[in-house]
């Protein structure tokens, strides 16, 4: 099935009830969620979000790891999650949901500390300069994590890119906040929390049969 026809079917056929999709003008209106997380999954578990979420599943993957946990992966394209949102439907898990809008609305999305955890996974390193901006570990999104994170929260790049790992930590490095874990192939390095970097994306598949290494970074920000 073509993507377009998938787009439809995830629309008009079928109903998610595990998916939001406001609009730009809705966020910057006041988002109904915001704040109100705990009204959404009626509890108050801690909320790991995924960003550049995809297909979606290392947000199914790590809320069948953390039960206890709520989790949300976003995405600006609709198209590619409705598979994670269809398997938490079938298997009634009732810790997750999807959310179709820009990661550069985080913090229009999310309270000041309403979330505990954040994962980046596989994200376009935007390797040229004009692009900088569109890089989701610089300096702009890390004040926006900031911001929506508990004090202390952590935050998780897996990457296959040599570029984008090295660009984070860097930078990381310079502003002076604190690396929790590096490295530079997650399936050769002891020390790694294995259970949680095993979950493997579709991108991820895609390098790894390339022969690419994934390298992983974990961090928090002072
Ligand atoms: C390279 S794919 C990785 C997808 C998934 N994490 C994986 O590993 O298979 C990057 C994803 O990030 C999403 N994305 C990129 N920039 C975004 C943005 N500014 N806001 C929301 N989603 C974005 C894209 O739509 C795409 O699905």
């Amino acid at each position: 099935m073509g993507s377009k026809n998938k787009l439809k079917r995830f629309k008009e056929n079928e109903t998610f009830t595990n998916v939001i999709q406001p609009s730009r003008e809705d966020v910057m209106a006041g988002f109904e969620y915001k704040g109100k997380w705990a009204s959404f999954f009626g509890n108050n578990n801690p909320i790991v979000l995924e960003l550049g979420c995809g297909k979606g599943e290392y947000t199914v993957g790590l809320a069948q790891i953390n039960p206890d946990k709520n989790h949300i992966g976003i995405d600006i394209k609709g198209a590619r999650f409705w598979r994670g949102a269809k398997t938490a439907l079938e298997e009634n898990m009732d810790n997750v949901a999807f959310l179709r809008s820009q990661i550069e609305l985080v913090d229009h999305l999310f309270a000041e500390g309403e979330v505990s955890e954040i994962w980046i996974t596989f994200p376009d390193p935007q390797i040229k300069y004009k692009r900088t901006k569109h890089r989701m570990t610089n300096p702009e999104f890390l004040e926006r994590y900031k911001k929506i994170l508990v004090p202390g929260g952590l935050i998780n790049l897996k990457t296959d890119s040599e570029y984008m790992h090295g660009y984070t930590l860097g930078l990381l490095q310079g502003l002076g906040h604190e690396i929790v874990y590096s490295n530079h192939d997650v399936y050769k390095n002891e020390g790694a929390p294995q259970e949680v970097l095993g979950i493997q994306t579709f991108y991820e598949n895609q390098y790894l049969e390339k022969g690419k290494s994934i390298t992983y970074i974990q961090f928090r920000i002072n």
